[in-house]
């Protein structure tokens, strides 16, 4: 689904991103962690054709032109029209998707748990419940491919419970490949069936989530396991 090779970009000379390559299969779940100023917005944003590439390339759907209508995705926060209400800003989602079947508005409220908020205009929202809009526009119109850059952001306990489930289904039922960056590790290690750690624009390390790389640092979680492999990369980050 998603194949990016050697993927690179330089802001002057800040380099974001540097000889970035990474695999995303159908019904995959990838976390992609990294600290702040890592690159992985960076890398998302080039992922889906936002940002152009110093270097490198990125394959979709193994095509050299992308099909943009099988992907859904949530960068930069969640964006609504104010003043429509939930249902019209999904409706106003799937006509520009142009996707067919006007029930795909109603499941996409019922995926993400908005029924309660169906008919309250959407500048009216709690933050959480405007990430849910965004995430139900993301994945109206059952994308093959689904990029999230910290879906999580905003969302409660419960929330962030729901949005696992709701991921992995759509991964394990129905073939999604999922792309989804996060800070939140404890959860990327149970929603991700496969985790990549990014530091200084370069791809540290992919594991899979149900085994994580040993290191000597006592118990192994995963947020023990990404400090340490920074430490180990980069010294001065355990300072
Ligand atoms: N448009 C830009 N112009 C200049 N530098 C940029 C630009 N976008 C990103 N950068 C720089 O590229 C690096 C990577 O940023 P990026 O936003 O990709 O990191 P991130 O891992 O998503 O961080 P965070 O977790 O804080 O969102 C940072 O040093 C950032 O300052």
């Amino acid at each position: 689904m998603i194949e990016a090779r050697e993927l690179t970009k330089r802001y002057g000379r800040t380099t974001a991103v540097d000889g970035l390559s990474l695999r995303v299969a159908s019904g995959e779940v990838y976390g992609f962690l990294g600290l702040n100023g890592a690159g992985k917005s960076t890398t998302i944003r080039m992922l889906l054709g936002m940002t152009r590439p110093t270097g490198g390339s990125v394959r979709l759907f193994d095509r050299a032109e992308p099909d943009w209508s099988r992907v859904g995705y949530l960068v930069d926060g969640a964006h609504a029209y104010p003043g429509l209400t939930v249902r019209e800003n999904l409706e106003l989602t799937r006509r520009l998707r142009r996707e067919p079947v006007p029930a795909a508005v109603d499941r996409a409220i019922e995926l993400l748990g908005l029924t309660p908020h169906r008919d309250r205009r959407a500048g009216t929202l709690s933050q959480g419940n405007a990430q849910r809009l965004g995430l139900a526009k993301a994945v109206l119109h059952r994308p093959d491919l689904l990029i999230l850059d910290e879906p999580a952001n905003g969302l409660d306990p419960a929330g962030i419970v729901e949005l696992r489930g709701t991921l992995r289904r759509l991964a394990h039922e129905d073939g999604t490949a999922i792309l989804v960056s996060s800070h939140i590790l404890a959860e990327v290690a149970r929603t991700a069936d496969r985790i990549g750690i990014i530091d200084r624009g370069r791809l540290l390390t992919e594991f899979p989530a149900t085994d994580l790389p040993r290191c000597t640092c006592g118990t192994e979680n995963l947020e023990d396991v990404f400090l340490r492999l920074l430490t180990d990369h980069r010294p001065e980050a355990a300072a």
